[in-house]
């Protein structure tokens, strides 16, 4: 039977879990936003069946609600939340990157029409808004749940089938655990790659030739420096304790780096650089098991005569053979999709460039 999906703040996550539920599932999807534009874009694409006029109308249509706004505004929500009143049983999930604040602010609930289960997957872009929404976004990312006390195992059950179709890997963990670990891997790395320009710009100011000699190696430790300011300091004072520690241990970590640079310690240097070296490695190493490992690239491409063959042609030229390709959203007008499938990593990243180089848009799945 059709349900209906409440998304709030159809930007690129909320756009993208909605379009998703809406290719997927026959639930009926209604979305909220404060941007008059993506509301209207949302509904004129097709991205939900309806807008409502409120946060509160939704609430009380409403069967899931997924909260995508950004963080502190998802935590504002919850809090209004604690006034409504439903009169059907509603499971309530959100998208922030955070989970201990957001898993607070539940606790204040005592509404008992509403169960919260908090989500957060763990994949996304640089990019922001409606526009660059899409429903493969989350294809074999993993997506991190946190249950409240009250929601049983049927209520995770539910919340994974409705999200079924994103192909991703569900993982239920403690919030607490979920945002030391991705402040290590995912909100740290943001305030580095930040500060790592900041760096090159004050340089630049005495060296103007500076930016021609960013090369590949600045380039990808930065290229997270682009994302949505707003979301990400959004995200670093949710997850204030934990990035400060992460802080504070960095800034010991470079002093003791300086000071392997002051004594000339080589032997020291290269070790370190070892260590980095092999722990990064291992990151990259698919599981072995009976299945083989695929290694593979979304590329968008419009829906025009010739598209596929450009692209596959362009691969051949430079002797790269695909294991497998296949075209995963394809309909008139509308950009497309194909997965192209490696057997080697090192082939998915050449083709990657190759294609970046002309001219399309791609994604590596790791
Ligand atoms: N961007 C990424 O790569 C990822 C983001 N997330 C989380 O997803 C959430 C949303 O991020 P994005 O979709 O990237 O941002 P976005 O900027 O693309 O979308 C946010 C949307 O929320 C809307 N919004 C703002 N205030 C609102 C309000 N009061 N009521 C209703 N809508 C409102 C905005 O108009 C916008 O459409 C954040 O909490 C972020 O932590 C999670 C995984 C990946
Ligand atoms: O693409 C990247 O590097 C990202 O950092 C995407 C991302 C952003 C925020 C999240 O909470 C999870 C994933």
């Amino acid at each position: 039977m059709s349900k209906t999906v409440f998304v709030v703040g159809l930007g690129l996550i909320g756009g993208s879990l909605a379009k998703n539920i809406k290719q997927t599932t026959t639930n009926i999807v209604i979305g909220f936003d404060t941007n008059r534009k993506s509301l209207e874009f949302a509904e004129m694409n097709e991205i939900i069946d309806y807008a409502v006029p409120s946060f509160e109308e939704g609430v009380y249509e409403a069967d899931y609600i997924i909260l995508s706004a950004p963080v502190s505004i998802t935590i504002s929500y919850l809090e209004t939340m604690k006034n409504l009143k439903p009169k059907k049983q509603v499971l309530v999930t959100d998208v922030s990157s955070v989970k201990a604040t957001v898993m607070e602010a539940v606790k204040e609930w005592n509404c008992s029409s509403f169960t919260f289960i908090g989500g957060h997957p763990m994949a996304g872009s640089h990019k922001r808004g409606i526009q660059a929404a899409k429903a493969h976004l989350f294809e074999n990312a993993f997506y991190i749940l946190t249950p409240s006390e009250k929601a049983s195992n049927q209520d995770v059950h539910a919340i994974k089938e409705l999200l079924a179709g994103t192909k991703s890997k569900f993982v239920v963990l403690q919030p607490k655990e979920h945002d030391e670990m991705t402040s290590v891997v995912s909100h740290f790395p943001h305030l580095i790659a930040s500060s790592l320009v900041h760096q090159a710009r004050t340089w630049q100011r005495t060296h103007t030739f500076l930016p021609k000699l960013a090369a590949g190696g600045f380039r990808d430790i930065t290229r997270i420096a682009s994302s949505n300011p707003q979301m990400w300091q959004d995200i670093f004072f949710q997850n204030r304790s934990s990035m400060i520690r992460l802080l504070d241990d960095w800034i010991k970590e470079m002093a003791s780096l300086k000071s392997l640079l002051e004594k000339g310690d080589e032997e020291a240097m290269v070790s370190y650089l070892e260590q980095a070296r092999d722990f990064r490695d291992g990151l990259d190493a698919k599981e072995k098991g009976a299945i083989p490992a695929f290694y593979d690239l979304l590329v968008d491409i419009r829906d025009q005569t010739g598209a596929l063959l450009n692209v596959i042609s362009l691969l051949a030229s430079e002797d790269i053979s695909i294991t497998n390709i296949e075209i995963l959203e394809i309909r008139e007008g509308i950009t497309g999709v194909l997965r192209i499938s490696f057997a080697e990593q090192s082939l998915q990243h050449k083709s990657n460039e190759i294609l970046i180089r002309n001219g399309y848009e791609t994604m590596i799945q790791n």
